[in-house]
């Protein structure tokens, strides 16, 4: 069962309930919420204030991201806002065990992502602890560029060691990419210019699925 996550980070900002109606009339399972530092990556985007806000518009699942550098430091205020899963980088300052134990105490689903240089290997010994896997098919810290294949390997190795374990692959996600990642074992796509910049978001949607 594939899910769709568009990625708030390409809607209109100026109008974030009729984005999240969008996401909700398009049938789309997940919001992804990419939270940016700055420092992890070269780019600052939003945090606590605007997810608890939209938390209150939506019943969507809520998919945070957290591209930052000590996310151990903060994964409890994300929880608090009303993150239902909790996704933090294997490059990241923080722990790796120890940030997962941390989110799951908080009640919530952890999930851990690797940048495209990072190789796939080094998540196998977490797999078992784990919730999501998000593979980055682009560099982090920007929308609208362009897919990498690179990801696709990753997704096969891992859905191999983990057959019933959510694989989520973001970045320059479209019809052509999302058949690629599907076929390759992926089931929750992430979408953010190719879903927001479309005239029918719901036909957009759709096209990922097929
Ligand atoms: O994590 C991200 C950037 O770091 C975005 O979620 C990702 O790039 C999606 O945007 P697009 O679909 O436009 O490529």
């Amino acid at each position: 069962m594939i899910k769709i996550a568009p990625s708030l980070l390409a809607a209109d900002f100026s109008n974030l309930s009729g984005e999240l109606r969008k996401v909700s009339d398009a049938g789309a399972e997940w919001l992804h919420l990419d939270v940016m530092d700055g420092a992890f990556v070269p780019n600052i985007s939003f945090g606590v204030p605007v997810i608890s806000s939209i938390r209150k518009h939506t019943d969507l699942f809520f998919d945070v991201h957290l591209m930052i550098e000590r996310p151990l430091d903060y994964v409890e205020a994300f929880a608090n806002a009303g993150a239902d899963a909790i996704t933090f980088h294997y490059e990241s300052q923080s722990d790796p065990n120890a940030t997962i134990d941390k989110i799951h105490a908080l009640g919530k689903k952890a999930g851990i992502s690797i940048k495209p240089g990072t190789p796939a290997d080094v998540l196998f010994p977490l797999l078992p602890k784990l919730d999501l896997v998000l593979i980055m098919s682009v560099e982090p810290g920007f929308g609208g560029q362009a897919f990498l294949t690179s990801a696709l390997p990753k997704i096969k190795a891992i859905r191999e060691l983990a057959p019933n374990l959510p694989i989520s692959v973001d970045g320059g996600i479209n019809a052509r990419t999302a058949e690629l990642c599907r076929e390759a074992g992926a089931d929750v796509l992430v979408a953010g210019s190719y879903f927001f910049g479309a005239s029918d978001p719901k036909a957009a949607a759709d096209s990922l699925r097929r």
